[in-house]
């Protein structure tokens, strides 16, 4: 208990130092500066004692981002809501769709080369919005949105950012999306949504699977409490209830959230941008279709991580279904589970345009900061491009249905 108190002190002090220096009792401000100096060597040695292993997956970015976070931290970052039910299912669902791969076709050129909504990226590869990443790296979201222009593809910025909109945009040229959660205090969202604008964010990715917080008893055992969202500096202030126990992020969340977004805000959100509008967290082909009814120009299929709803199913699970009720009217985009090439694969011929990765990329920055969020886009991208080669196709273009063989199919082949 005293281990665990004193371990979450220490990095707190670490990755929000300043915000504490307002404590009287100089006791404590020397405590502090003993804390942060023992979690910075800690953190340098397991850094560089991990530096020089080389790493050959995505999984053994998970091991090592284990290894340098405080457990509150990487129990958030890792964990779902409840039992964690569909938290395994967004990975095992792959392991169940196998290939049907064409044999001598000329693959000697493999072209991963990919447009989401007109923006050209290197592979069909983006950065899921993951929040608070500041927990997992002193540079946050401005290394991910760094890693995100060298590697070519989009980052979507989270709206609880631990980074202002403003150093994001101004830290490099990638390309941008902007993750929307709308507040009780529209204003606040308003306002976010006129910076992301005109800091030049491409789209707005509305979430809209987060009408209250699912229940994440890892965070709620390790009473676990957000950072400073510093994007919401000079918008608001949250006071959390210092009596309340359990999961301080729930009771932010509780206090933030509007649970009564609905359908008819899309055009609410329509009147205050002209940015084209994504929605995340489809999961049934009704919905899909509202989407496209209200003129949403792309949909996420997502089960956000499986840190909602447990007993959901696994995203890849529905994108099928999805896919079909959208009719080629926009794109589909799937997040949830990816950690091969191969399951991005898999995505891409069941009919989803692109894929978010989020935690491996979190692990990546906790591991190495900009270059470990680089080195696993890098990876599931040459993942992805072996498979095509070995799949026989050349293209994304040439990735179809055909390619994989799902549950469905082996149900079908049974009757
Ligand atoms: C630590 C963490 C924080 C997240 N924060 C957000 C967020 O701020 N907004 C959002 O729309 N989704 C958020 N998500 C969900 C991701 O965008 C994405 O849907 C999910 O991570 C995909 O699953 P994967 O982690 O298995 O790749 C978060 C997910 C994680 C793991
Ligand atoms: C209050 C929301 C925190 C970010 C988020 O969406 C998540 O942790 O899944």
């Amino acid at each position: 208990m005293v281990t665990s108190n004193y371990l979450r002190l220490r990095y707190w002090f670490l990755l929000t130092g300043p915000e504490f220096l307002c404590c009287k009792n100089y006791l404590l401000q020397e405590f502090s500066r003993i804390c942060r100096l023992r979690a910075y060597v800690t953190n340098y040695r397991l850094r560089k004692k991990h530096m020089t292993a080389e790493l050959v997956n995505v999984m053994e970015f998970q091991e090592l981002a284990k290894k340098v976070l405080p457990k509150m931290y990487y129990d958030y970052f890792s964990g779902g809501a409840e039992d964690e039910h569909t938290l395994r299912e967004n990975v095992e669902a792959f392991r169940r769709i196998t290939f049907q791969p064409r044999i001598l076709v000329d693959v000697s050129n493999v072209n991963l080369s990919s447009t989401i909504l007109g923006y050209n990226i290197s592979a069909p590869i983006i950065i899921a919005p993951t929040g608070m990443l500041k927990l997992a790296h002193p540079e946050g979201e401005v290394a991910t949105a760094r890693a995100a222009a060298l590697c070519n593809t989009i980052m979507v910025m989270s709206f609880s950012s631990t980074c202002t909109i403003e150093e994001v945009a101004s830290s490099c040229n990638a390309i941008r999306f902007f993750q929307l959660y709308v507040y009780r205090r529209r204003d606040v969202s308003y306002q976010l949504v006129q910076r992301a604008e005109r800091y030049g964010f491409k789209a707005i990715v509305l979430t809209a699977d987060t009408p209250r917080l699912g229940r994440r008893e890892r965070d709620i055992k390790n009473k676990m409490v957000p950072p400073p969202l510093k994007i919401l500096e000079g918008l608001l202030s949250v006071e959390l209830d210092p009596e309340k126990g359990g999961s301080k992020l729930e009771n932010f969340a509780a206090k933030t959230m509007d649970p009564s977004l609905n359908w008819k805000d899309v055009e609410w959100l329509k009147s205050i941008t002209n940015l084209p509008i994504l929605i995340k967290g489809v999961l049934t082909a009704e919905d899909a279709r509202k989407a496209v009814e209200v003129g949403v120009a792309g949909i996420i299929v997502s089960n956000h991580g499986a840190r909602q709803l447990d007993y959901v199913p696994a995203s890849i699970s529905v994108l099928e279904e999805v896919v079909e009720a959208v009719n080629g009217e926009v794109p589909v985009l799937l997040d949830g589970g990816i950690r091969r090439g191969t399951d991005v694969f898999k995505a891409l011929a069941l009919g989803a345009q692109a894929v978010l990765i989020g935690r491996p990329m979190v692990y990546g920055l906790a591991a190495k900061g900009e270059y470990g969020v680089r080195r696993v886009t890098e990876m599931l991208r040459d993942e992805l491009e072996l498979t095509m080669a070995l799949t026989g196709c050349s293209s994304l273009e040439d990735i179809t249905m055909s390619h994989v063989r799902t549950e469905r199919d082996r149900l079908r082949s049974l009757l």
